[in-house]
């Protein structure tokens, strides 16, 4: 396969390449990616000495770049997008441009060059609370009605249904997943699990949203990908045209992650802080992983509790990684306060 990979040198983006790159040997990666605030060359293998892997910095909204990039690619798999919910709350416009004007330009390109695969990564948010349609907590199935809750889950509710209608409309071969709540080495300190983890090693207070029951479902980013990697390789019609949740059923609150976070660092439960909640935010996120094992026989398999011992530990072996993206951090707070946005919802601290 040679693959083009938007968003690949962010937190997820980055783990789906260095694994197809450590895994199957004669696949070639090409990623696209515009390095946003988020997004790190240092996530990826050395490029000068990765032959198969190649990088074009660009956004996938410019028409002319993805076509260069896609251009020898049989396979697309689509990660670029803005993800903190929060940002969303205040720069709506950038989550729609990026997550479904980038989206649109990128299938139609794919459309026009005959992809073989166009793997769509969204999202569990698109579905709002877990709930059945009665309104019974319980985890979301593909099948359930959408109901996104901010911003950043409307415009991945765009850019997954439009997918979905470049394979009923045109035939393009997509197939779209949603996975639950991802944490591991790489991630950008944005995202609740990094924050709290850099936060703790640096005895700076971490922020609960609210009263901290919000639940969420934590599934291990190398999880993630090996069951993207699953898909990529299954006959095609087991998979297009098809939606898969993807979720590791660890389902934990706010403030347990918290505590064990503090836990495991020693540090003292007097750094819990608690701050105004995010409006709108999601009680409980959790999926319906039967399809998933059922058809093509995935299941998570690192459990929470060793996978954050392991996260842990790299944020603690990785601290030039953490400089530089410090370095990023401070230079993106201090444009976007200049342009009025408030620090809690640009870094994800109370100040
Ligand atoms: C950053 C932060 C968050 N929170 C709370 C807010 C939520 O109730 C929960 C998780 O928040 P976070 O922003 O880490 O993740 P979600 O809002 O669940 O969304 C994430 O998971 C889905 C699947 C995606 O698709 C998103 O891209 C990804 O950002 O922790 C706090 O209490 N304190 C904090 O400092």
């Amino acid at each position: 396969m040679r693959i083009l990979v938007t968003g690949g040198a962010g937190f997820i983006g980055s783990t789906f390449v260095r694994h197809i790159l450590a895994t199957y040997p004669t696949d070639e990666i090409v990623v696209l990616d515009k390095l946003t605030y988020a997004g790190n060359l240092a996530n990826l293998p050395p490029l000068s000495t990765t032959p198969r892997l190649s990088f074009i910095k660009g956004d996938i909204c410019d028409e002319t770049i993805v076509e260069q990039a896609m251009s020898d690619c049989d396979t697309v798999v689509h990660f670029a997008a803005e993800t903190h919910v929060d940002r969303s709350l205040l720069q709506a416009r950038d989550f729609m441009r990026t997550n479904v004007q980038g989206t649109y330009v990128l299938l139609e390109v794919a459309r026009r060059q005959q992809v073989r695969h166009f793997l769509h990564i969204s999202t569990d948010e698109v579905y709002g609370n877990a709930c059945s349609p009665d309104g019974v907590s319980r985890p979301s199935q593909e099948t359930d009605t959408l109901l996104p809750l901010s911003p950043y889950a409307a415009s991945k509710v765009g850019a997954d249904t439009l997918a979905f209608s470049y394979w009923a409309s045109y035939g393009l071969p997509v197939t779209i997943t949603r996975c639950s709540n991802n944490y591991g080495p790489y991630q950008y300190p944005e995202k609740q699990l990094p924050l709290f983890i850099l936060n703790a090693l640096e005895d700076r207070p971490l922020p609960v949203y609210g009263h901290g029951e919000h639940s969420r479902d934590w599934i291990h980013v190398q999880d993630h990908v090996e069951a993207l990697t699953l898909i990529l390789h299954q006959p095609e019609s087991r998979v297009i045209g098809q939606i898969f949740n993807i979720g590791a059923h660890e389902e934990r609150s706010t403030l347990q992650n918290a505590r064990v976070v503090l836990e495991i660092l020693e540090k003292p439960e007097s750094l819990l802080s608690f701050v105004e909640d995010r409006p709108g935010n999601v009680q409980r996120h959790a999926v319906d992983t039967s399809k998933i094992a059922r058809q093509l026989g995935w299941r998570a398999r690192i459990p929470f509790a060793v996978g954050l011992r392991q996260t842990i530990d790299w944020y603690h072996a990785h601290p030039t990684w953490i400089n530089t993206i410090k370095e990023q951090r401070n230079e993106f707070l201090a444009a976007a306060l200049q342009r009025g946005m408030q620090s809690r919802s640009v870094d994800g601290v109370a100040h």
